[in-house]
């Protein structure tokens, strides 16, 4: 199974796509679009991108990239983060990484290193590469990629704000992939409406059914400001009656609009 994910080698992205792309060939990409992008296109049986941080919270170039395309949801990972700092030496005056691990060792930099220059860069493998060539730099990202080709020294460990960082990861593929089947279904509403209650009703279908919502989450559409694109996750699938009769009521509330069904899937925690 040939899949996608964010690079160069070494990101957690890497490292979640490990754990279910069976011993296959993994390639890299710059960005969590071009990711979904090329599973759009047929290019790949299988796309790893972030969604979701417990620190950070949403990774919204993700968000908007899964409402854009059409693809499919098959697979969630959930893993823990736990950053280092790794640089050639104590001596360093900027620190590079992804923006969203810069976010969750915020309180660890703004301590330790108040003068240090942060760099967002497209990954945490990144920016340990950016440390490996240039002794004025460091980066964070897993300790494992001190390793890698020429030795980093790892400064410190577990930097993270929260010793209980976890990100929540999506496997995508491919539409015609996309399952009825699992315990988790996320959806993507766009009501292209707006009114008093609007909110509610949209999520009066899950409670009136006693489906579970995980994350609600809106992104601007893009149209006009106010106007947003609705994620819905919850625990159900696709295949239940009870969806089938809650998005059936979604369709009608956005009759101007669209619902979109990424699909239903399961859960997998990865601890290493
Ligand atoms: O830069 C990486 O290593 C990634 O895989 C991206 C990413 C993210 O976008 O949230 C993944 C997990 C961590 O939360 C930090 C960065």
């Amino acid at each position: 199974m040939a899949a996608v994910t964010l690079g160069p080698e070494g990101t957690y992205s890497h490292r979640a796509t490990s754990a279910i792309a069976d011993n296959g060939e993994i390639d890299f990409r710059q960005s969590v679009t071009a990711i979904v992008d090329a599973v759009a296109a047929g290019e790949y049986d299988r796309g790893v991108i972030p969604i979701e941080n417990s620190i950070e919270g949403s990774v919204t170039e993700s968000l908007d990239a899964i409402a854009d395309y059409d693809v499919a949801v098959v697979r969630e990972i959930v893993t823990p983060i736990r950053h280092a700092l790794l640089a050639q030496g104590p001596s360093f005056d900027t620190v590079a990484s992804h923006s969203q691990a810069l976010a969750q060792c915020r309180t660890y930099l703004e301590r330790e290193y108040p003068d240090a220059t942060l760099e967002a860069v497209a990954s945490t493998a990144q920016g340990v590469e950016f440390a490996r060539d240039d002794p004025s730099m460091a980066g964070i990202g897993h300790p494992a990629n001190a390793e890698d080709g020429v030795d980093l020294e790892v400064l410190a460990e577990d930097i993270q704000d929260q010793d209980s960082n976890a990100t929540r990861f999506f496997a995508i593929a491919p539409a015609a992939e996309r399952s009825t089947g699992g315990g988790k279904t996320s959806l993507v509403v766009y009501p292209n409406a707006n009114y008093p209650g609007l909110l509610l009703e949209l999520l009066e279908p899950f409670a009136d059914r006693d489906i579970n919502l995980t994350r609600v989450e809106s992104r601007p559409s893009g149209e006009r400001l106010g106007d947003y694109v609705f994620h819905v996750d919850f625990e159900a699938g696709l295949y239940e009656s009870r969806t089938q009769e809650a998005i059936g009521d979604l369709e009608e509330l956005a009759e101007n609009g669209w619902v979109r069904r990424l699909g239903s899937y399961d859960t997998e925690h990865v601890v290493e």
